[in-house]
């Protein structure tokens, strides 16, 4: 049986004049469970999950469950993966409820009966049902960000990237969006995803984790063996520890900056 997961080699991403990731490797991203994507501001998170959708430019091997993406004309890929980026585009003057139908039927769904259940149960599921006839520019930020949820996972795809997906979200909506996210990839056994920048969200919400530092893989592996007093100071230049609540979930408390370095 062909190797399940994504797993890149010799991975490369970056623009015309600024070369960003170069020749990453990273062994394979289990399927059905949430990798998270860490790094502190710049260090090529967003430049990567559009390189694996094929939406930036990108060289190297990208084997998504035994295809190397990187072989397969753009239509195809498109199929398989999702990228959803950190604000929808704007201006586009559709209702909620369209908007979800049609990013539906742009991955082959059907006009049926069960699929406008399926577009009515992930509005539900995602407390935005009341929402359904409004216009898509007449939302608030975090209600936008819902609905770009909403028509990721409408797409069913193999892999789903998610960049900031909690950004506009209050504590309520960062939980519940999370606990979703992490049932569905489970049930689809799919590949996620997802770039956060609070780590406390990524100790308790991930799976995996992989964390960059100007382009380069520094750690990947658990979160817990990732996110840890020592990558903290180097990637991030903050004195922090970690311990564990009373539930037992670790959480990552900062005490202060590193001092500078002098010289
Ligand atoms: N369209 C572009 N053209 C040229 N350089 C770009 C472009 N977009 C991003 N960059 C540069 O590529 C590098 C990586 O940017 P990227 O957006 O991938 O970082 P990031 O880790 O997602 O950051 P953040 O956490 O701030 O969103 C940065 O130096 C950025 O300035």
């Amino acid at each position: 049986m062909s190797e399940q997961g994504l797993r890149l080699r010799d991975f490369s991403a970056g623009y015309r004049k600024q070369p960003v990731l170069e020749n990453l490797q990273v062994s394979p991203l289990p399927p059905g469970k949430i990798t998270v994507l860490l790094g502190p501001n710049g260090c090529g998170k967003s430049t990567l999950l559009r390189a694996l959708a094929g939406l930036g430019k990108g060289h190297g091997e990208v084997w998504l469950n035994g295809n190397d993406l990187m072989k397969q004309p753009f239509a195809q890929r498109a199929e398989r993966v999702v990228y959803l980026p950190q604000s929808l585009p704007a201006g586009v003057h559709l209702h909620v409820l369209e908007s979800i139908i049609v990013a539906q039927r742009a991955s082959g769904g059907r006009l049926s009966t069960a699929a406008q259940q399926e577009v009515l149960a992930l509005l539900e599921q995602l407390g935005i049902a009341h929402l359904a006839m409004r216009y898509l520019d007449e939302l608030s930020g975090g209600q936008k960000q819902l609905v770009g949820l909403a028509q990721s996972l409408i797409r069913r795809p193999q892999l789903l990237l998610l960049d900031e997906p909690l950004s506009a979200l209050d504590l309520n909506y960062q939980f519940h969006v999370m606990d979703l996210v992490r049932r569905e990839t489970a049930a689809r056994n799919m590949i996620t995803v997802v770039v956060v920048h609070d780590i406390n969200i990524a100790l308790r919400h991930g799976d995996h984790a992989l964390m960059l530092k100007q382009g380069k893989l520094i750690a990947e592996g658990a979160p817990e063996r990732v996110i840890v007093p020592e990558t903290l100071a180097s990637v991030y230049g903050v004195k922090g520890r970690i311990e564990r609540c009373s539930q037992g979930t670790p959480q990552v408390i900062i005490d202060g900056l590193m001092p500078a370095r002098l010289g």
